[in-house]
């Protein structure tokens, strides 16, 4: 942190074709994650690799363009070291954005979805970042996840999309993370449905139970 005067409130991580935000920040300090010890590499198109400190709307911020998945070899401890980071640097504010399939009649491509809670099947199968022995500095043992979506982040989301005139593209909704790399079957798609998901998406929501 040596490198840069920026104290981020805020974190988000960009996902496949979002890494477009980073280069709205102000006073930039960018930083390749080849350069920054423990981090991994991001090898999915669309994903830059890069940390992005500056300035957005006032607020000190700090943006991931591109993340890891565990479908490119990367350990839950590896994808969510980032976040760990974040933490310790004070950031208390996460906003996670990824690609997704959507499985709800109402939300077509190009849609926005406000995650309000989350289906996770690989936790659901053990495969959780929080494993191992508990490190009281980012939370308890058991941490819930009743409250892991801001009730009060999504009004002000859901609020702004007004604002801006997009609330007709923008809804909340229940999301699923599977393993991949490959997309679900039909089958798959249709049970997901059946159980009340709206949208799922290749493994990214682990960073929430982190933090
Ligand atoms: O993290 P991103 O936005 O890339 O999340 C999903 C999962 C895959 O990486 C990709 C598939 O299209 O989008
Ligand atoms: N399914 C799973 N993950 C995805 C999809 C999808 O259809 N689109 C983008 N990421």
């Amino acid at each position: 942190m040596s490198q840069t005067k920026h104290r981020p409130q805020v974190a988000i991580i960009c996902g496949s074709g979002l890494g477009m935000l980073a280069d709205t920040l102000k006073c930039q300090d960018s930083f390749a994650y080849s350069d920054i010890p423990g981090f991994p590499q991001s090898t999915v198109q669309g994903h830059a690799g890069r940390l992005v400190f500056g300035e957005l709307k006032g607020k000190t911020c700090v943006c991931m363009q591109g993340r890891f998945h565990m479908y490119e070899g990367h350990s839950l401890c590896k994808t969510t070291f980032p976040v760990r980071v974040f933490k310790l640097l004070g950031v208390d504010t996460l906003i996670v954005t990824n690609a997704a399939g959507s499985l709800a009649d109402g939300l077509q491509p190009g849609d926005i979805m406000v995650i309000k809670d989350h289906v996770n099947f690989p936790g659901m199968g053990g495969l959780n970042p929080l494993t191992g022995p508990n490190d009281d500095k980012f939370g308890p043992r058991f941490p819930a996840m009743s409250g892991c979506y801001d009730k009060g982040l999504r009004c002000v989301a859901m609020e702004v999309a007004k604002q801006l005139g997009v609330a007709n593209i923008m809804q909340e909704g229940v999301y699923a993370m599977v393993g991949g790399p490959n997309f679900e079957s039909i089958a798959e798609a249709r049970l997901l449905h059946r159980l009340g998901v709206d949208a799922v998406a290749l493994f990214p929501l682990m960073d929430e139970i982190i933090i």
